[in-house]
C-alpha cells in the first residue's frame, strides 16, 4: 500500500507538486498520467524516500522509507533507468545492490532471467540500449521481492516484445497482491495496464478514478485525459470558457 497525503515539493519558487493526495492499493495496478513536467518524478522520487517533501507525508506499507530496514523488500523503484556505472556488468551491478541487503545470489539469477537479460548478464551497461537499460531497472526493482513497485516511464524503449512482456508482468505482481504505480505518457498502453488512473497537471491531482470510471464516461482514456486536462487546468486559471 502506498499512502499519499498532501503531498507538496517545491524546487526554490516552483511548486512541482502542489497539495497531492492519493492511495495506491494491493492487487491494483494505478497509472499516474499527466504532461510533461506535471510532477509525476518528483511524486515518484517523494514515495522512494529519495527527497523530502516541502510539505505532506508518504507511507510505504504504513511508514515513511527511509524507517524500513529492509527498504528492498517493501518497495521496487525504477526512476532513471540509464544512471548506472556504465563500467559495471549488468550481473556486478545487481549483485552489488543484491549484497547491500543480504538477498542471496540466485535471487540475481532470477530476476535476469526474468528480465530477458540472460544473455546480456555479462555485458557492460554502458553499451546497452534503452530498452535494455528498462529491463535491467526492472530487474533490480524486483530484487527484494516487494510488496509495492514505483516505476517511472517503464515502457519507454522497450520492443513490441518488450510492452507486452510488462504488461503481463504487472498484471502478475498485481494478481499476487503488490501494488503497483507507474508512470507513462503512453495511453493507449495505460488502458490495457492499469485498473486505476491518476491524472495529474500542474502539480496538481487532477483525477483519480477506476479505468471502467473513466471509460464509462468518455469514448477512450486519451479522450479522458484531454477532457480532464483541459477543462480542470483551465479553471484552475480562471479561464472564462472552463467548466
Ligand atoms: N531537481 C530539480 N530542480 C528544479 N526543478 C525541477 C527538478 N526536478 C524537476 N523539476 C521541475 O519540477 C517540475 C515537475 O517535474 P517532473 O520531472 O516531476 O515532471 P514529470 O511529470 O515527471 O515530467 P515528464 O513527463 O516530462 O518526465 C518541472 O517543472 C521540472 O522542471
Amino acid at each position: 500500500m502506498i499512502e499519499v497525503r498532501h503531498l507538496t515539493h517545491q524546487f526554490g519558487r516552483l511548486t512541482a507538486v502542489d497539495d497531492i493526495s492519493f492511495r495506491a492499493e494491493p492487487g491494483t495496478v494505478t497509472g499516474f498520467l499527466g504532461p510533461n513536467g506535471a510532477g509525476k518524478t518528483t511524486a515518484l522520487r517523494a514515495i522512494a524516500g529519495l527527497i523530502r517533501p516541502t510539505a505532506g507525508e508518504v507511507r510505504v506499507n504504513g511508514r515513511p522509507m527511509r524507517e524500513h530496514r529492509m527498504p528492498l523488500a517493501e518497495l521496487g523503484v525504477l526512476l532513471d533507468a540509464r544512471q548506472l556505472h556504465p563500467g559495471r556488468r549488468a550481473d556486478q551491478h545487481l549483485r552489488a545492490l543484491a549484497a547491500t541487503q543480504g538477498i542471496p545470489r540466485r535471487r540475481v539469477d532470477e530476476v535476469i532471467e526474468l528480465a530477458g537479460l540472460g544473455s546480456a548478464a555479462h555485458r557492460r551497461v554502458g553499451g546497452f540500449s534503452l530498452g535494455m537499460s528498462q529491463r535491467l531497472g526492472i530487474a533490480a526493482a524486483l530484487l527484494g521481492h516487494p510488496s509495492a513497485l514505483v516505476l517511472d516511464e517503464p515502457i519507454n524503449g522497450l520492443d513490441p516484445d518488450g510492452v507486452i512482456w510488462i504488461r503481463e508482468l504487472l498484471r502478475r505482481l498485481a494478481d499476487e497482491g503488490r501494488t503497483v504505480l507507474l508512470s507513462s505518457h503512453l495511453m493507449a498502453e495505460l488502458a490495457l495496464t492499469a485498473d486505476r488512473i491518476l491524472v495529474i497537471g500542474q502539480g496538481r491531482l487532477l483525477a483519480d478514478a477506476s479505468l471502467a470510471e473513466l471509460l464509462a464516461a468518455h469514448d477512450s482514456l486519451e479522450d479522458a485525459y484531454l477532457a480532464l486536462t483541459r477543462t480542470r487546468l483551465a479553471f484552475a486559471a480562471g479561464h472564462p470558457n472552463a467548466e
